[in-house]
């Protein structure tokens, strides 16, 4: 019987991608067949989920064209017999019949309350998937239902606003709803280099290696692409990173772009990004575009017509903390206003309030800004770290950002040639301080406002 089915996969193998067929094809066991049925073993719900959406059909005419009738299918989630790498958290899949060796085989030290550093909102389930995230999102759900297993380390990478380090966030939150015990850490690359700047400094090297390498059940790091081309950081990087996955600890790691990609960053590190699975997220479509505004409006417990969302989707396409900006600009000014929000009112707003006007530069967002805070331009190109100085300089990042074309290495060379990583850890912290910080977000908008006419 298992024939039908090696047969089948054998005839597709070479016409298929060979990571593609080891990945979501090869791991699918057939168990059985009953009269029409053929009876299916995934090893876990993501690769049943995935396999059923992507290739079950291929597999299923494959199967007919040999055998010339077609079969049901029953796919069951069933864990192979062999122990899991990872002492980790077990699935919680209750559709599992767990084998005693799938059970954690260590009890692991009790860690915090909480995880520190997870932004409470960015969680699973205010997570909208769509075509351009799907990849990046289920392989985010599985590394939290099976840790340090199959998709370790996960690489998820995309463009700026793309919602990356709320999946990280995610996995962060649904591990420790699923095990209390994990040991979380969540922290950006910069955190990283920091933190170990100061243990080399005040000879803390041992607490700091005992921090990420041995109390550290899951590693969940933002921005990997900040440590590429500096050098101690990531030979430390390096070590964390196998002693964590020898142990079989779940590591995620985001970046603005591919492994291959990153000028500067050692062939080994490279290397070991890419073991497990790369992930990316594009911009949203517009259908993902009006679910998220959909549901960032009920969060904020607006009910928006639905003409609304979709003009409000229309017309901001980049991304989608750009989204939610434009969002929160249009129902700012509504309120402000006194006003009802409808197309019309949206198109005020955001639309072609740019059509005909000579574009934004650089230079103008960087005078405006000196203006507003009474500081000097060549304060904000220069390097003084002082808070005087510094909250204009990234707002003045942030708003080139939103309102020129430039990208960021572009601005950060405007900016007295400063990284490209500093631009964009400006940018969002700008856009995350503006969500607590009315003083920020009037200032934010009155620049925009200033700017735009
Ligand atoms: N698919 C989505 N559904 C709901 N909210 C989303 C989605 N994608 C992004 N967001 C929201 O957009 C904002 C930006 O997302 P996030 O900070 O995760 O982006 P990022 O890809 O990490 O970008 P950057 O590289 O700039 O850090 C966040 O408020 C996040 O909650």
């Amino acid at each position: 019987m298992a024939d039908i089915w090696s047969e089948a996969l054998q005839g597709l193998e070479p016409r298929l991608d060979k990571q593609t067929f080891d990945m979501w094809l090869r791991p699918i066991r057939l168990a059985s067949i009953e009269d029409d049925r053929l009876r299916l073993h995934a090893p876990n719900r993501f690769l049943k989920e995935w396999f059923e959406t992507h290739y079950l059909a291929l597999v299923l005419d494959e199967i007919e064209g040999r055998q010339g009738r077609r079969f049901g299918v029953e796919l069951e989630i069933v864990e192979p017999a062999e122990p899991a790498k990872a002492p980790a958290a077990s699935s919680t899949e209750t559709s599992i019949a767990q084998s005693p060796a799938a059970q954690p085989t260590v009890t692991l030290r009790r860690g915090p309350e909480a995880p520190t550093g997870l932004h409470p909102r960015y969680r699973f389930d205010s997570f909208i998937k769509g075509a351009s995230n799907e990849l990046a999102a289920s392989a985010a759900m599985a590394a939290s239902d099976a840790p340090g297993t199959r998709f370790n380390p996960l690489f998820i990478y995309g463009g700026v606003g793309l919602g990356k380090t709320h999946l990280l966030h995610g996995i962060g939150h649904e591990l420790h709803r699923k095990d209390p015990s994990l040991r979380i850490v969540y922290l950006s690359a910069e955190h990283f280099m920091n933190e170990f700047v100061t243990a080399v400094r005040n000879n803390q090297f041992d607490e700091f290696r005992a921090r990420y390498r041995k109390d550290c059940d899951c590693l969940l790091i933002d921005d990997i692409q900040f440590i590429a081309g500096r050098d101690r950081t990531m030979d430390e990087f390096f070590h964390v990173f196998n002693a964590l996955y020898e142990a079989g600890k779940q590591i995620v790691v985001t970046s603005d772009r591919v492994p291959a990609d990153m000028p500067g960053m050692e062939a080994r590190l490279t290397s070991r990004l890419n073991w497990g699975l790369v992930a990316d997220v594009q911009p949203p479509d517009l259908e993902t575009r009006i679910a998220i505004v959909q549901a960032k409006a009920e969060r904020d417990g607006m009910e928006l017509p639905a003409e609304v969302c979709l003009t409000i989707a229309e017309l901001v396409r980049s991304n989608v903390r750009e989204l939610e900006g434009a969002l929160l600009r249009v129902t700012a000014f509504a309120q402000l206003r006194g006003v009802a929000i409808d197309k019309a009112f949206v198109e005020s707003v955001l639309g072609k309030r740019r059509v005909d006007k000579t574009p934004i530069t650089i230079e103008a967002v960087q005078k405006a800004v000196a203006g507003y805070y009474s500081v000097r331009i060549s304060d904000l190109k220069g390097k003084r770290r002082h808070r005087g100085i510094s909250r204009p300089r990234m707002v003045a990042m942030y708003l080139c950002r939103q309102l020129t074309d430039s990208s960021f290495p572009e601005i950060g060379m405007r900016f007295g040639g400063k990284d490209h990583s500093t631009v964009i850890n400006a940018c969002k912290r700008i856009a995350a301080l503006q969500e607590d910080d009315e003083e920020l977000r009037g200032a934010v908008e009155s620049l925009r406002g200033q700017l735009a006419s």
